[in-house]
């Protein structure tokens, strides 16, 4: 049995950021270390407004991000063009990519391939390739190991494209699945498979607000709650999980959350 995830919750966003910040300093570092790139895969809602201010905000503690050894890639992302205000390339994009100062360089990005907006299946297969391309063989490694995933919880415990019931969390084979029924708009989406998503050599999730307090209760305090997809990836990856919140978010859960910095 492996150690229970790490629950660290802050007053306010930018005392979260600022550990953020720490945390993901240390998976470059330690990425850097093995194979001189480092591999993350990003998801979509509030996330990237919180990765900004984490990683962007130059005075903010030592180190610095070394973009231009950075391979960002998305952990689920919606079928539409990329300057479609639904895309999660397009945040990422705006909050993040468009404000690197060029000093810090310039990470590769991996988008959909937008010949597939209209076949799904298709477009988590060529994503898939990618990462196959990527991370070698599918043969030679059976699942694709991101040096770091960040990720979001919806408020119904979903996480990446991932929602709780859906047949999806039973694919072990594929590592990029299509949904097109999601039941968070926009319906179409690729999302990695559970397997890849809990494979992560470290995981983060960002949950904020008064409004994710009754999720991360069920998630952290009640059986029930160990069955959603936030909730599996905490059960199968245990202490490589870390979850970055605020007090208000957290209020009223039993499970022990370390407070402050990390
Ligand atoms: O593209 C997406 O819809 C996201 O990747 C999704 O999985 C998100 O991370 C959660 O819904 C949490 O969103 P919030 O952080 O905005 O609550």
């Amino acid at each position: 049995m492996g150690k229970p995830p790490n629950l660290y919750a802050f007053q306010g966003t930018d005392e979260l950021a600022t550990s953020l910040r720490t945390y993901v300093l240390d998976a470059q570092a330690n990425a850097l270390e093995r194979h001189n790139v480092f591999r993350v895969g990003v998801s979509g809602g509030s996330l990237p407004k919180v990765l900004a201010k984490a990683l962007l905000d130059t005075n903010n503690g030592e180190g610095k991000p070394e973009f231009d050894k950075w391979e960002i890639f998305f952990a689920d992302e919606r079928a539409v063009p990329l300057d479609h205000e639904d895309s999660n390339y397009r945040l990422v994009k705006e909050e993040i990519l468009d404000k690197i100062p060029a000093e810090l360089g310039k990470p590769t990005v991996y988008p959909i391939d937008l010949k597939y907006l209209d076949d799904i299946q298709e477009m988590a297969d060529q994503y898939e390739k990618t990462l196959v391309g990527v991370f070698a063989a599918r043969d030679s490694v059976k699942l694709p190991m991101f040096d770091l995933l960040l990720l979001g919880c919806g408020p119904d415990g979903h996480t990446c494209s991932l929602f709780p019931g859906s047949p999806l969390l039973r694919e072990h084979d594929a590592w990029v699945l299509p949904i097109s029924d999601s039941p968070k708009p926009p319906p179409k989406r690729i999302t990695l498979s559970l397997p890849v998503a809990s494979h992560g050599i470290k995981i983060g999730f960002v949950a904020t607000g008064g409004g994710k307090k009754d999720i991360m209760k069920e998630i952290f305090d009640t059986e029930e709650g160990r069955q959603l997809p936030c909730g599996l990836i905490n059960q199968f990856a245990q202490e490589r999980v870390s979850w970055f919140v605020d007090y208000p978010a957290i209020e009223g859960v039993s499970f022990p959350a370390r407070r402050g910095s990390l």
